[in-house]
């Protein structure tokens, strides 16, 4: 009997059939899928063409050193990939056409440009192919080939900046958009009223950790709310019955529950026949990717952080941003515009002196962030010396992680450094609420030189009084005494990996600054545990 996967290909096999396994990679948290890492590693011993996953396409045997894991290590090198030092440096269509070189390669996708010049031997398709795409707006040419492939996330520190002249570029960007796989999810929409007030609920999956952003118009009667499941958006554009108050009077999200629930004022109270109508897009991202925000508060919070509080610019925007995903922050400096990723940190995280400022402004209206100044950082710098009032800019929420590959673990370890406690403090509260398979135990390992580098101390020494499954212990490299001195290790962890241990950790997060993420991950790799149970966040 014939196997039917071991059959020659037909030209219909060519067709992008393919499940996205490549999506599944981030950059940005490091975390291999193991069909992305068995794929690369039969790939890189292969001599001819054929394709490590049996999918008999035009990949190239990859040179050794030159595999996807490498690519990453190479990411979070730090090497400046883009070429222009992390500044985001707008580019014109004449000045794309000069880099055409294999030694000297931008391409644009999607109104963005990318230095592919490091990348060229990492690309599974060859050097050749590639080259067919630079100097050049490459969006058609690389849809044709593999829409699927996660190219922001792969290509996220190559990113030179927008094209310039682009408005046709984003526009695609909407319409482009690789349409949802048969089996997305769309969210369902149901409302309820009281006298004075009006419900929407959108329901989406249990643990699909939706973002949302709300967006104000002109007519009080109207508004128009996107959600965000992994990539993609929903957009609801809604005409009410009558008008509401802005900003609503609450929005909750539930991460366990998926549903999403906005509750308006009614401006007048009293009982409405219909909701109103709403047109539904699927397939539309918003069309702006930047918000403008304002300063509310920027304060220094130990020797070398400050609070960043930022409030939309006349409330026009109300954001949720999802579990474990992050906001990039674009402030603008001599004539350039400076961007940096930061994770909003929850409002019970922070420090309760900033409770003065604004703290009832309706959820989501604010935004608020701890950061590490760096004197040579040229984004915290600028940050740092923002005054009540100034604007800056924050992109749509941005991030891979997924909340649902948790679900099935009830021992789960985090691992922070420094700053990169911010991601994990987001993940606190959501993993200890879960009903289902009920956490048993969370432990944080928190790594910092000094005491006085420790971030939050009282409120995760709080946490762990108030719930007896949270265990928060400090490691310094710098020790003063009584605290465990010490650096991430093999010989640190392994005892928590103890399989005779009944409570041996499943699940590792894992966020700090690039060489505690990699000597995290190979130690976790050196424990056996695999791709799937460790979750890596750039720090
Ligand atoms: C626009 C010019 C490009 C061309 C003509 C091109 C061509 C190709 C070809 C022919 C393949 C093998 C296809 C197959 O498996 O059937 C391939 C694979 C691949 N390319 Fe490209 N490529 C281009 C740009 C890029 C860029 C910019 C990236 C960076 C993110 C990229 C990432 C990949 C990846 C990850 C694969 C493996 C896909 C898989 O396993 O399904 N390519 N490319």
């Amino acid at each position: 009997m014939a196997d039917s996967k071991l059959k020659p290909p037909t030209s219909k096999d060519k067709a992008p059939l393919k499940p996205p396994a490549v999506a599944a990679l981030s950059i940005s948290n490091l975390q291999l899928p193991s069909s992305a890492q068995q794929k690369l590693t039969v790939g890189s011993n292969n001599t001819g063409s054929g394709s490590a996953t049996g999918n008999p396409r035009n990949k190239c045997a990859l040179k050794p050193g030159y595999s996807l894991m490498s690519w990453v290590r190479l990411c979070n090198s730090g090497d400046d990939l883009s070429g222009t030092g992390g500044r985001v440096v707008p580019v014109s269509r004449a000045e794309l056409a000069k880099h055409n070189q294999v030694n000297d390669a931008w391409m644009a996708i999607r109104g963005k440009v990318f230095n592919v010049t490091r990348y060229m031997d990492f690309h599974p398709g060859g050097v050749d192919e590639l080259m067919r795409g630079v100097g050049r707006d490459a969006t058609k040419l690389f849809d044709e080939v593999h829409a699927w492939v996660n190219y922001p996330q792969l290509l996220g520190k190559c990113y030179v900046g927008p094209l310039k002249e682009n408005v046709t570029a984003k526009v695609q960007t909407v319409a482009i958009r690789p349409p949802p796989a048969p089996t997305e999810l769309v969210p369902r929409f149901d409302w309820i009223q009281q006298r004075s007030e009006l419900t929407l609920c959108f329901y989406t999956r249990r643990m699909a950790n939706p973002g949302m952003l709300l967006k104000r118009k002109s007519a009080a009667d109207a508004l128009e709310l996107y959600i965000q499941l992994a990539s993609s958006w929903h957009v609801f554009d809604f005409k009410l019955s009558d008008a509401v108050v802005w900003p609503p009077k609450a929005v909750r999200v539930g991460h366990e529950t998926g549903k999403i629930e906005v509750v308006l004022s009614k401006q007048v109270a009293e009982p409405w026949t219909t909701y109103g109508s709403q047109k539904v897009d699927k397939l539309n991202a918003p069309s702006e990717e930047h918000y403008e925000y304002e300063v509310l508060h920027c304060a220094d919070f130990n020797h070398d952080s400050f609070q960043l509080s930022l409030q939309s610019v006349k409330e026009a925007v109300l954001m949720h941003v999802p579990v474990g995903y992050h906001l990039d922050i674009e402030v603008p400096h001599n004539g350039q515009l400076l961007e940096r990723s930061y994770t909003p940190v929850p409002h019970n995280c922070l420090p309760s002196n900033s409770a003065q400022i604004d703290t009832d402004s309706s959820p989501g209206i604010r935004q608020d962030f701890l950061v590490k100044y760096y004197e040579n950082g040229a984004v915290s710098r600028q940050l740092h010396q923002l005054q009540p009032g100034a604007t800056v800019r924050l992109s749509l929420p941005r991030g891979s992680f997924a909340l649902s590959a948790l679900e099935p673990h009830r021992n789960i370890l985090l691992l922070a450094a420094g700053s990169g406690i911010t991601p994990i403090l987001s993940l606190l509260r959501p993993l200890l609420r879960r009903h289902t398979n009920r956490l048993e135990r969370l432990q944080l390992l928190y790594f910092n030189k000094t005491n006085s580098d420790i971030w939050l101390r009282d409120k995760l020494q709080a946490l762990q009084e108030a719930d007896e499954r949270f265990t928060c212990k400090h490691i310094l490299s710098q020790a003063e005494q009584p605290v465990q001195c010490g650096r991430i290790c093999q010989e640190l962890l392994a005892p928590l990996f103890d399989k005779q241990q009944a409570e041996s950790f499943s699940y590792v997060a894992v966020c700090g600054p690039t060489g505690f993420n990699t000597a995290a991950l190979d130690s976790l790799k050196a424990l056996n545990l695999k791709p799937e149970q460790v979750h890596v966040f750039q720090g």
